[in-house]
């Protein structure tokens, strides 16, 4: 059976043929409308603190790549914000256009980025691995960050420099040495609301934390990730480009803000 994608016959709007859970109450991303958040003073600071030893490789998973860390213990962690307890970095990732004007999941009130940073934690506090937490509903914490045209990025360009050996579908190479806190902006205000997965299996089990403020990437640095190929070696080549599911219905949530 063909598994799920992002082409016209196995993409977002066919993923409910196989996970109904698609059309759920609490599926992400969404659409982010500022004037409709509601700041919550009892929202604290987020913490996160993370080592760079704890990077280990960098995949082509076929759908983006991903920096997988170490995550045996509580080296890389985030506090704070809207959890209770201490998520743990597990991985993070990217979503794209195929052109500068598009490619972020969450959008701002209609605004898209042509990307979208995330970073997937997991509630350690509480379970006792990854799989555990993976489908409870507090079970992950994912911080998204939007990309933003501008000056070239010089921490995503040691992570661009590694794609030549990812370039097709399961190929990884090992990346260490490598702190993630450099993608974070100076200012770590975010919206937050209670959302899914959002790639199969779409589970509901995720804790947004979407940062307000952007980073920077160059037109040339984009163009590397969508050089990337969504396909393996020996099969048409097939450009990694517009892995990203659109906004879904807010339904009965809220978001709130940490931030006035
Ligand atoms: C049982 O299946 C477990 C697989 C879960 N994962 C796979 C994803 N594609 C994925 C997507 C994520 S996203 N785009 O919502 O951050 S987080 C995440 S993940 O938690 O690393
Ligand atoms: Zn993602």
């Amino acid at each position: 059976a063909h598994s799920w994608g992002y082409d016209v016959e196995n993409g977002p709007d066919k993923w409910g043929d196989h996970f109904p859970i698609a059309n759920g109450p609490r599926q992400s991303p969404i659409d982010v409308v500022p004037s409709k958040a509601q700041y919550d003073a009892s929202l604290k600071p987020l913490r996160i603190q993370y080592d760079p030893a704890t990077a280990k490789g960098i995949l082509n998973n076929g759908h983006s790549f991903q920096v997988d860390f170490v995550d045996s213990d509580d080296r890389s962690v985030l506090k704070g914000g809207p959890v209770s307890g201490t998520y743990r970095l597990r991985q993070f990732h990217f979503h794209w256009g195929s052109s500068d004007e598009h490619g972020s999941e969450h959008t701002v009130q209609g605004v898209k980025y042509p990307a979208e940073l995330h970073l997937v934690h997991w509630n350690s506090g509480k379970y006792p691995s990854f799989g555990e937490s993976v489908a409870k509903p507090d079970g992950l914490a994912v911080v998204g960050v939007f990309l933003k045209i501008g000056n070239a990025n010089p921490y995503l360009q040691k992570i661009i420099d590694a794609f030549d050996a990812i370039k097709e579908k399961g190929k990884q190479t090992s990346f260490s040495d490598f702190n993630p806190a450099t993608l974070l902006p100076g200012s770590l205000d975010f919206w937050t609301y209670d959302g899914s997965l959002t790639t199969p299996p779409l589970l509901e089990s995720v804790t947004w934390i979407v940062l307000k403020e952007t980073i920077s990437v160059s037109a040339e640095q984009m163009a590397r990730f969508r050089s990337l190929l969504f396909t393996g070696d020996g099969e048409a080549p097939c450009h990694m480009v517009d892995n990203y599911r659109p906004p879904q219905p807010l339904k009965q949530r809220r978001v709130r803000a940490s931030f006035k």
